[in-house]
C-alpha cells in the first residue's frame, strides 16, 4: 500500500515524512499555491532532499498541449531530477504526451481522472499511476468506489503496470473506502491523518489506561525492573 502527502508545504513534509509511513509526495498548481510564489524548481529539489529518492515525487505540467506537456515534463526532469513523475492530465492532448514519455521510459501520473474512460485509457497507455480525483467524483454523484473496483478489475484482468493512486480527499472515510475499493494508493493532506488520529475517543483511551495504572502504582511510568 502507497500512501502520499498531498502537499507542497516544505515544514509538513521534513516533520511529519519520519512519523508516517509514506512513499511519496504530490502536488499540482493548486496545491503549490497555498505555499505562495516560491522558487519552483528549488522548492521541489528541497523536498527531494527531504524524502530522499527512495520516495516518489509528482510534479504537474501544465501546458495543454501534447507538445507543451512533454516539454514540461522534460523541464521538470531536467531541473528536479530523472526519478520525477510528471503528472499529466488526461485529456486527449494528455493520452498522445503519456504514450510519448513513456516510449522514452519516464515515469507518469495520469491525473484529473473522473470517469472509466480516463481511466482505462491511461492503463492502456501504460502509465505508472492514475490518479482518480474520489471527492470530486462524489461531488459529481458519481459511482466513485464502483469505478475505482472496474478500474482495479482491468488493472487486474490485463496484467497492466500501473497503480490506482486515488486523490482529492475531504475526509478521511473517502480514504478507507478509495483502498476497500481497489486503490494502491492514496495521496491526501497530512492535516486529514493528524486530524484521524486525534479524535477525543483516542486520546481519552490512553488517558485512561495510563489513569487506571496511576491508580495501582501510583506512578505514571513502566517500572525500571
Ligand atoms: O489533484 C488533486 C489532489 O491531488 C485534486 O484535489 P482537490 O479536489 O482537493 O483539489
Amino acid at each position: 500500500m502507497d500512501i502520499l502527502f498531498d502537499t507542497a508545504n516544505l515544514d509538513d513534509i521534513e516533520r511529519l515524512t519520519p512519523i508516517y509511513p509514506v512513499t511519496g509526495v504530490t502536488t499540482n498548481p493548486s496545491i503549490l499555491k497555498k505555499e505562495g510564489k516560491v522558487d519552483f524548481y528549488k522548492h521541489f529539489r528541497r523536498i527531494r532532499e527531504i524524502i530522499g529518492t527512495e520516495r516518489t515525487l509528482h510534479v504537474q505540467v501544465l501546458a495543454k498541449d501534447a507538445q507543451g506537456m512533454i516539454d514540461d515534463a522534460h523541464r521538470l526532469l531536467d531541473k528536479i531530477d530523472d526519478q520525477v513523475y510528471p503528472k499529466i492530465p488526461t485529456t486527449e492532448a494528455g493520452i498522445e504526451a503519456m504514450r510519448h514519455l513513456k516510449d522514452e521510459g519516464v515515469h507518469v501520473t495520469a491525473t484529473a481522472i473522473y470517469s472509466k474512460t480516463q481511466g482505462f485509457l491511461a492503463i492502456a497507455t501504460g502509465v505508472d499511476y492514475l490518479a482518480p480525483y474520489y471527492n470530486r467524483m462524489q461531488a459529481l454523484d458519481i459511482d466513485t468506489k464502483g469505478t475505482l473496483h472496474a478500474l482495479s478489475g482491468f488493472i487486474q484482468r490485463f496484467d497492466a503496470p500501473s497503480k490506482i493512486m486515488a486523490a482529492s480527499f475531504k475526509n478521511i472515510v473517502q480514504v478507507s473506502h478509495a483502498l476497500e475499493a481497489g486503490a494502491d494508493a492514496v495521496t491526501l493532506s497530512p492535516k486529514l491523518l493528524r486530524q484521524a488520529l486525534s479524535v477525543p475517543d483516542i486520546t481519552h483511551a490512553v488517558d485512561v489506561f495510563i489513569e487506571d495504572w496511576e491508580s495501582i502504582y501510583g506512578t505514571r511510568t513502566l517500572p525500571e525492573d
